[in-house]
């Protein structure tokens, strides 16, 4: 457990920094690849703990998977759906979206496989996804009165279903997509509201026919001859977001992030800064073989309140730590919407934030279908705080130590590993002293 000691001074953010390949992506990049006949070539692959635990699940399901530690680069040679039998439970830590989609790569084949997790992991809730899948025709068995471990035993007989999404959460609908590619029927999304769509677009540059209409994402079945593919990750906006949320609140920054993936289910928070009165620059809009990119220029600007409706949410559903902190500093209050499904997924993490921020002097309101901050609150450090083994909070206090000159202590920072190892050596390479 490592303790990290912020400076006692404020700093402005100057340069430009290149976040890491983005975390979600490179979990499906991972397991289409794996799944695929033949070779995928994955650039700008960023090695984080959670992907390590992803690239593990997959090497013992049979996908022979090469890293290039060193310039990014992971070469997988797929299994053509033929996962490896195992006489040993698969380990997946306490990472969400490999427990998710993993169970709907699953549902297809008939080895039976147990799958394990970390504490924490094992008491978030995957009662609906299992129903669903159950549904499709798989066998899902938790061995405790916990989410895990579970023991699953797919079909090769998988039937479509049509799901009205009762939440949005894109882990419960990539996992339906996953599963569907192999069901001898059509599956059928009916949508609540989008979330973010890495596994359409994945799916179907590996061969599936995966069809997005507004409100219904159809998953046809006859296209699950997946082949291998090349294909570059654009950096990852949610790392972005803490340079955003920086820069824009400290006085006479300007950064920026080149490369950033833009696709527009992941950039919510640009909206949200919009809405409080910031604009960010972007320039050399690209895409690449699959996902938008371009690089962000960040100034410092007084920002307001606002109100961000529920349709917003999905689209920031991993800001939402930082929105807070941007919302506590602005004038005028900030009101987040519609969260109930998103405090259904990650309750922890909003009663968490809370906890933290308030030992800075940051008070923020978690009701169970909204978040409430004043704004104008002057970071009052009371006492040291703690990441909760959360790499978004973490990140998050890193970014609020920054605007103060009151040193304290962030409690179990190797939570940033997860998903940006570098960010602290990343940070100081553009903070300067104010
Ligand atoms: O599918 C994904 O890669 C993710 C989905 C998000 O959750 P939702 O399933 O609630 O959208 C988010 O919390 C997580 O960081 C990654
Ligand atoms: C919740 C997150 O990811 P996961 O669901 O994979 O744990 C996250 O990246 O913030």
């Amino acid at each position: 457990m490592f303790d990290f000691n912020t400076q006692p001074r404020k700093f402005k953010f100057q340069g430009e920094v290149t976040v890491p390949g983005d975390k979600s992506i490179a979990h499906r990049a991972i397991m289409f690849g794996a799944l695929a006949d033949g070779v995928t070539q994955i650039s700008n692959f960023m090695y984080a703990d959670d992907l390590a635990v992803t690239v593990k699940a997959f090497r013992e399901l049979g996908a022979k998977i090469h890293t290039e530690i060193s310039n990014k680069d992971m070469i997988i040679k797929g299994v053509n759906h033929q996962l490896k039998p195992l006489d040993h439970p698969l380990q997946i830590d306490n990472v969400g979206t490999l427990r998710s989609l993993l169970f709907g790569v699953l549902a297809s084949s008939t080895n039976a496989y147990e799958v394990q997790g970390g504490k924490y992991l094992s008491q978030r809730p995957t009662s609906h996804l299992v129903s669903l899948l159950k549904e499709m025709g798989a066998s899902y068995q938790p061995t405790t009165e916990q989410a895990l471990p579970m023991q699953i035993t797919g079909s090769n007989n998988l039937q479509g279903i049509t799901y009205h999404q009762d939440i949005s959460n894109a882990q419960i609908k990539s996992s339906l997509i996953l599963a569907g590619i192999y069901a001898n029927s059509d599956t059928k999304l009916i949508r609540k509201l989008p979330t973010r769509n890495h596994t359409e677009i994945l799916a179907n540059y590996f061969g599936a026919d995966v069809t997005v209409d507004p409100e219904i994402i159809t998953v046809h079945a006859g296209h699950s001859d997946l082949r291998g593919q090349d294909l570059t990750i654009p950096g990852d906006f949610s790392s972005a977001a803490m340079y955003i949320a920086g820069a824009l609140l400290s006085e006479g920054s300007q950064i920026t992030l080149p490369r950033v993936g833009l696709n527009t289910t992941r950039i919510g928070l640009l909206n949200v800064v919009k809405q409080m009165g910031a604009n960010i620059g972007i320039e050399n809009r690209s895409i690449n073989s699959v996902e938008p990119f371009g690089d962000l220029v960040i100034k410092a600007q007084k920002l307001h309140g606002t109100v961000i409706s529920a349709k917003q949410v999905p689209f920031i559903i991993d800001e939402i730590p930082l929105i807070a902190l941007l919302a506590s500093q602005a004038s005028g209050q900030t009101i987040i919407d519609g969260i109930h499904d998103v405090y259904l997924q990650i309750s922890d993490r909003l009663i968490n934030m809370r906890t933290e921020l308030a030992k800075l002097g940051i008070v923020m309101q978690v009701h169970d279908d909204q978040i409430i901050v004043d704004g104008n609150q002057e970071i009052k450090v009371k006492d040291d705080v703690d990441s909760h083994n959360d790499h978004r909070i973490a990140m998050m206090l890193c970014i609020a130590s920054i605007l103060t000159d009151q040193p304290f202590k962030i409690k179990n920072i190797e939570a940033i590993d997860v998903s940006y190892p570098g960010f602290i050596a990343d940070l100081n390479k553009v903070l300067v002293t104010k």
